[in-house]
C-alpha cells in the first residue's frame, strides 16, 4: 500500500492531500489545476514539497520531518507518459531490458516473458519503436515500467495523445495490469470514461484538496461528484455475463437485475463493469410498457441534485447498484422525484458503447484489495 500525505505552497495555490492507493489503479481524478501533477511531482521526487510524509510498502521515499527524501533515481518508481518515451535506437526487447538494467538484484522481478505476454508485445520485440503504431508504444513503455521491479507505477495521463481507436487498445492491458499485479498504480485522469473504467480507488482533487475518495463506484455514483461536468457524470454497475443471445445481444446479471446490451467479446461467467452515462437514463414513476428500450430497472431516488442550469443529476439507487440519471429540473418537478421515492431507470441497449464496458468488478474492496463482503 502505498500511502501520501503532502503539504506545498506556490504563489496562489495551496495544496494538502492525504490518501492511500492499494493494490490497483488509483486515478487522481480533478480539472486543470487541481493539483494532480504536483502530486505527480512530489512522489516522484522532482518537486520537494513543504511538508511530507510518502510511504510504500517496504520503504519510505519521504519524510520530511525526518529529514527523509530519495533522489528521484532511488525511488524505483516506473513511470508511463503520453508518449512512449522509448529510446529510438533500441529494439523493443532492448527497450524492456534497458528496464530491468535499473532493478536492484535483490528486488523481487517480474519475469520478462510474463510482462511480454500481459502486453501482448510478444511479435514487436525485435522492432524499432518507429515501427510501432503509438498504442503498441505505449505498451513497450508500460512493460519497460513494469520491467524495473517498481515499488508503484505513475501513469500520467499514458492515453491522452492517444485517439479512441488506440485508446481501446490499451484499455484491456490497464486493466490486465490493475488485475494481474499487486503493484499500486497512480494514474492521473481528467477522462470520466478511463476513471470508470480503470479506476480500483478515486481521489477527487479540487483546488489543491481531496474532495472525495473511495471506490470507483462509489465515487461514481455520488451526484456531486462532477469534475468534469454534469454532462459527463456517469454511475458504474458490477454485473456478470450471463449469456450470448442469437439476435446479438449480451444479457449481463447486476445485482439480480437484468441488462442487455450490445454483444459483448466475454465469456459467461466473466465480471465487467459498466459505465452508464447519466445523459443515456430516462426515470419514469410507473413501470413504462410498450417501449423499444430493453432495460427498465426499479429503484429508490436516493439524492436530487441540481445546480444553476436547467439540468439535475437524481441518483437512483437499485438492486444492480446506483444509476445516475441526467434529466431537467422541470421533470424532477412534473415527476415529484425526491428522496425516498420510488421510481424506475430506463436505459436504451444500444447508448452503452462497448468502450463502456470493462473487465473486473466494480465493488468497494477492503484496502487490501480483497472485495468487502
Ligand atoms: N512551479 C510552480 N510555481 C508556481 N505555481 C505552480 C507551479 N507548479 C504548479 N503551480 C500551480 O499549482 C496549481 C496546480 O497545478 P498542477 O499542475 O498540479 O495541476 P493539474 O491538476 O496537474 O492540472 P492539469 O490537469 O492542467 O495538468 C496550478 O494553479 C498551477 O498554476
Amino acid at each position: 500500500m502505498l500511502e501520501i500525505a503532502l503539504a506545498h505552497r506556490f504563489e496562489g495555490f495551496t495544496l494538502d492531500v492525504a490518501f492511500a492507493a492499494p493494490p490497483g489503479i488509483t486515478v487522481l481524478f480533478g480539472r486543470s489545476g487541481s493539483g494532480k501533477t504536483t502530486i505527480v511531482n512530489a512522489i516522484s521526487g522532482l518537486l520537494r514539497p513543504d511538508a511530507g510524509r510518502i510511504s510504500t510498502a517496504d520503504a519510505v521515499l519521504l519524510d520530511t520531518q525526518k529529514g527523509i527524501a530519495l533522489p528521484p533515481h532511488r525511488r524505483r518508481i516506473g513511470y508511463v507518459f503520453q508518449e512512449g518515451r522509448l529510446f529510438p535506437h533500441l529494439t523493443v526487447r532492448q527497450n524492456l531490458r534497458y528496464g530491468a538494467w535499473f532493478a536492484p538484484k535483490d528486488a523481487p522481478r517480474e519475469d520478462l516473458g510474463r510482462v511480454v505476454d500481459l502486453l501482448g508485445i510478444g511479435h514487436l520485440l525485435e522492432r524499432r519503436p518507429s515501427a510501432l503504431s503509438g498504442g503498441e508504444k505505449q505498451r513497450v513503455a508500460i512493460g519497460r515500467a513494469l520491467l524495473c521491479a517498481p515499488r508503484l507505477i505513475l501513469a500520467d495521463e499514458p492515453l491522452a495523445s492517444l485517439d479512441d481507436a488506440r485508446k481501446a487498445e490499451i484499455l484491456p492491458y490497464l486493466e490486465r495490469l490493475r488485475d494481474e499485479t499487486a503493484i499500486p498504480i497512480v494514474y492521473v485522469s481528467h477522462s470520466a470514461s478511463e476513471v470508470a473504467r480503470l479506476a480500483t480507488t478515486v481521489v477527487v482533487l479540487e483546488r489543491g484538496h481531496v474532495v472525495r475518495k473511495g471506490s470507483a463506484a462509489e465515487v461514481m455514483g455520488d451526484p456531486a461528484v462532477t469534475p468534469t461536468g454534469a454532462r459527463e457524470a456517469g454511475a458504474i454497475l458490477a454485473a456478470r455475463v450471463a449469456r450470448h443471445h442469437e439476435d446479438g445481444l449480451t444479457e449481463l446479471d447486476a445485482g439480480g437485475e437484468t441488462l442487455l446490451l450490445p454483444r459483448l467479446a466475454r465469456p459467461p461467467g466473466a465480471a465487467v463493469r459498466v459505465r452508464v452515462a447519466a445523459n443515456d437514463v430516462l426515470l419514469a414513476r410507473t413501470r413504462p410498457e410498450g417501449l423499444s428500450a430493453l432495460n427498465i430497472i426499479e429503484g429508490v431516488v436516493a439524492e436530487v441534485r441540481t445546480g444553476e442550469g436547467p439540468g439535475a443529476l437524481v441518483a437512483l439507487d437499485t438492486a444492480a447498484g446506483r444509476v445516475l440519471a441526467r434529466i431537467t429540473r422541470r421533470s424532477v418537478a412534473a415527476l415529484a422525484l425526491a428522496p425516498g421515492v420510488r421510481a424506475f431507470a430506463v436505459l436504451k441497449t444500444v447508448a452503452i458503447a462497448a468502450a463502456d464496458v470493462g473487465a473486473g468488478d466494480a465493488a468497494p474492496r477492503s484496502a487490501n484489495g480483497d472485495p468487502l463482503a
